[in-house]
């Protein structure tokens, strides 16, 4: 077995498409509508999905917002420099919400990022310990 994706259901698809592949350089892999569920998916990542864990954006048409709970927490990201790539991704429009820097109680050095829906994204480095 092995984890194939997550899923995000997203209030403006090309949005979350922009952010996704333009801030944070993911490739959009695949994408199909379902007229009759009125909802397409997209799926997004690193590499292929035979090789990779995804995420699955579900954008359903008639729905334009949705209650993030308490629960969700993070999905996280490997990147080589946590600090570098909070510059990069603040260059390119994304909201860093939580700045570089070591980890509460830990010691990895981590920042946390807000997609355009508001789900929080964590930036990790290879070195992290935590
Ligand atoms: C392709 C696979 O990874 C899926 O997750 S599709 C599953 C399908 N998704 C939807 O219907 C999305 C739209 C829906 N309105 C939503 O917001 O979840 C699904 O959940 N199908 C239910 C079923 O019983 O088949
Ligand atoms: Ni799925």
């Amino acid at each position: 077995m092995r984890l194939l994706h997550t899923m995000l259901r997203v209030s403006d698809l090309e949005k979350s498409l922009s952010f996704y592949t333009n801030v944070l350089g993911m490739k959009l892999l695949r994408r199909k509508d379902y007229p009759e569920g009125k909802f397409t998916l997209a799926f997004i990542g690193y590499g292929d999905e035979s090789d990779n864990t995804v995420l699955e954006l579900t954008h359903n048409w008639d729905t334009n917002s949705y209650d993030l709970g308490n629960a969700y927490g993070h999905i996280a990201i490997e990147v080589e420099d946590v600090y570098a790539a909070c510059d990069s991704i603040k260059a390119k429009g994304g909201e860093v919400v939580r700045e570089a820097g070591p980890m509460k109680h830990g010691s990895s050095i981590l920042a946390f990022v807000k997609d355009p829906d508001g789900y929080m994204i964590e930036l990790l480095s290879p070195s992290r310990k935590d």
